[in-house]
């Protein structure tokens, strides 16, 4: 065959009497899968290095390494390898005081250990309180989503979801190329759990253990538009449907921050989320299916926990907005219905959700809106206690700004 014919625009028309390909294959395959794809289509979007102290030009994609320039004062911080859409090195380069060195708990907090049946998994080495710090982590790959793949049109979805793996492929191995050795020894000891879905090595690594990023594309909205996250430490959480950790996105020390959402004794296992809490088992569990195991946690196996759950996420939540109008209700049904949530949520272990945060925040409210500054008046001190130690520190892990 020619040379190049496969990229020509006469190979590129559908063969006649093939059906259209009507939509564009966003879901990328997990399980098993054995997809040919056609040879001689290699990545073209277009991606440029530069002088990493300039932004990302018009409309490229750039790799770079965040922080930018030697990060004067504070020797050491890791360093982030990027693929960076257009448009997000300028957020970064226009943020006032960026960047920022990482903030650190004074001691060790905990260690790696094999978990039985989880592979590895952090542990605590002493009691940590909630909303302690854990610790920082800069990620070691953050990686831009939703690449555009050019294929010709008579590609099956299967096919374009299997050249835009290959295609990631290459260009994670881009950045993965330019870590120092310690970082990239660190970036392919992390699991992989898409061995056998057509991912690559260095992909099957970034879709277990990437986490999503927003608020790094001003005005795109798209959740396929974002970013993803891979880290040293943090890509270490085994995940429970009742996480004892929730992060939020520092921008200005470019890590996620790590807190505690309850109290926690020496030795116990650290966990966070790795899909939203509030919906039922079964929907868990099918969300879980790309990291390729069954969720056992305490929530997963008993059948009461379903019904707490819908409970606690039904619409129309205590709030003080819905006491005073909506319809009226007497004082006592804002607390009571309030505490009665809160228990739910005390039973489900659900402190890292956002509706926990919407709790405690509807507490605060109502005891403001009651004139009940004084915590002791009304037996409402756990309420503003949790209040105090939690919503101002922790934010909702949904979202990182
Ligand atoms: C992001 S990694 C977490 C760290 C991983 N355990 C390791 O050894 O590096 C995700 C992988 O951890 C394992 N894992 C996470 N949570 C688990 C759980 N609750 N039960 C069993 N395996 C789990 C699965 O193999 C999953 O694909």
């Amino acid at each position: 065959m020619k040379r190049g014919f496969l990229n020509s625009s006469k190979a590129k028309k559908r063969p006649v009497g093939s059906p259209p390909r009507e939509t564009i294959y966003h879901r990328l395959p997990i399980g098993k899968q054995n997809v040919e794809v056609p040879a001689g289509y290699d990545a073209k979007t277009h991606f440029i290095e530069r002088d990493p102290r300039l932004g990302t030009g018009v409309g490229g994609m750039t790799i770079t390494t965040v922080p930018f320039v030697d990060f004067e004062g504070y020797p050491g911080e890791p360093r982030c390898e990027c693929l960076f859409h257009a448009g997000s090195k300028e957020v970064l380069m226009n943020l006032p005081g960026f960047p920022q060195p990482m903030q650190q708990p004074p001691t060790t907090t905990f260690r790696l250990s094999d978990t039985p049946g989880k592979g590895v998994g952090l542990f605590a080495t002493r009691a940590l309180k909630t909303g302690d710090l854990v610790f920082s982590d800069r990620p070691l790959l953050l990686c831009a989503t939703g690449i555009p793949t050019d294929v010709p049109e008579f590609f099956t979805q299967e096919q374009v979801a299997q050249q835009s793996l290959r295609d990631l492929e290459k260009m994670v191995g881009y950045c993965v190329q330019r870590m120092d050795a310690e970082t990239k020894e660190a970036y392919m000891a992390l699991k992989n759990s898409h061995l056998e879905d057509g991912s690559g090595p260095l992909v099957g690594i970034l879709r277990t253990n990437g986490i999503g990023l927003e608020g790094l594309r001003p005005g795109v909205t798209d959740p396929t538009q974002f970013y993803s996250a891979v880290c040293k430490n943090l890509s270490r959480f085994n995940h429970s449907c009742s996480p004892n950790m929730a992060r939020r996105w520092d921008m200005l020390s470019f890590s996620y921050q790590v807190f505690a959402v309850r109290d926690i004794a020496p030795g116990e296992e650290l966990t966070y989320q790795y899909i939203p809490l509030e919906i039922p088992t079964a929907y868990r569990q099918e969300l879980l299916k790309p990291y390729d195991f069954t969720c056992a946690c305490l929530s997963c196996t008993d059948p009461e926990s379903d019904a707490r759950r819908a409970n606690l996420n039904k619409s129309g939540g205590p709030s003080v907005f819905h006491w005073l109008f909506n319809p009226p209700q007497a004082d006592a049904w804002l607390f009571s219905e309030i505490r009665r949530q809160l228990k739910l949520v005390g039973e489900e272990k659900m402190e890292a959700t956002f509706r926990y945060f919407e709790l405690l925040n509807a507490g605060f409210e109502a005891c403001i809106a009651m004139g009940d500054a004084i915590p002791s008046r009304r037996s409402s001190t756990k309420i503003l206690w949790d209040c105090r130690g939690l919503s101002t520190r922790i934010l909702c892990p949904y979202r990182l700004d």
